[in-house]
């Protein structure tokens, strides 16, 4: 049988800003349905490549295609309406609206009805789908087990949680496939424990394919199926995480292992 296509696809991605190469010839694809990381030294090009996925920014040459469509062109609203959500590296979230506005927040953003119908619901209206998406919203705030704060200021919120509803909101509309900038970013290991198995959760039980950057090696070796690894804006490597790891190019490109040219001599004594 043939393999299925993939779900998300970069071809010859480069991405020049000015005289500075961010991205040089950078193809990959992600299968529906996996937890797909990018990893690499900073400056590396993950956010970049995430960003071209986004629509954020547009590649200099190449082309990103998601589900067999080629979206290239396409400004970031418009892919985020064909299925493609994204958090972000940076919290974005509105801090003195409460939890639970701002995930129904990041719904209405995408909603086929809009912006009119949006101002219709607050003057009395479209009571009906209100009620489906809240319902939704709140199977999502249980799910992330954010119940005990769903009416407090997000911006009144340890980080950890705040990175929760970050990705509540990220989730709420369903995308298919979900970005992720350094979803471990700043938290400690608890809230890494939490956030790497909602992620999980997410992927086996709410079917999303996730696309990843993470600094922390342990949750992405844990949980991802394939990994790319970026260096100075080029792809040196991709596969599965022990594959990846065990690669000697990334080894001494990443992991910061010198080769045995570069050990430093003996002393002689
Ligand atoms: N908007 C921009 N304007 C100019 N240069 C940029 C811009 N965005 C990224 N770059 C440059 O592109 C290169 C890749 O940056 P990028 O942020 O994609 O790397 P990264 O792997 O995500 O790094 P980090 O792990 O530090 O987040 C860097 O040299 C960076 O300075």
């Amino acid at each position: 049988m043939a393999e299925e296509a993939p779900i998300l696809a970069a071809e010859h991605v480069s991405l020049r800003f000015g005289g500075v190469r961010a991205l040089t010839d950078v193809s990959f694809s992600v299968r529906r349905g996996e937890i797909f990381s990018i990893i690499g030294p900073n400056g590396a090009g993950k956010t970049s490549m995430v960003n071209c996925v986004s629509g954020r920014y547009r590649p200099t040459e190449g082309r990103v295609l998601f589900e067999g469509q080629d979206i290239t062109r396409l400004g970031p609203n418009r892919r985020a309406s064909l299925g493609i959500g994204r958090t972000f590296q940076n919290l974005a979230l509105f801090g003195h609206m409460s939890v639970l506005d701002n995930i129904m927040v990041g719904r209405h953003h995408l909603l086929k009805t809009g912006l009119l119908r949006g101002m219709l619901y607050w003057f009395g209206g479209a009571q009906k789908e209100e009620l489906e998406h809240r319902r939704e919203v709140e199977e999502i705030i249980d799910f992330l087990e954010i119940q005990h704060v769903r009416k407090a200021p997000a911006g009144t919120l340890p980080y950890g949680l705040r990175k929760r509803v970050e990705l509540a909101r990220a989730v709420a509309v369903r995308p298919r496939l979900i970005l992720l900038d350094e979803p471990m970013a700043g938290m400690n290991l608890e809230e890494k424990e939490d956030m790497a198995r909602f992620i999980v959760d997410l992927n086996e039980e709410w079917g999303m394919t996730v696309l990843m950057i993470e600094h922390d090696m342990g949750v992405v070796m844990d949980i991802s199926h394939r990994v790319m690894v970026l260096d100075f804006g080029r792809r040196i490597a991709e596969g599965q995480p022990e594959e990846v790891l065990a690669d000697p190019h990334v080894r001494r490109a990443y992991l910061g292992e010198a080769d045995e040219v570069t050990q430093p001599a003996e002393e002689v004594v």
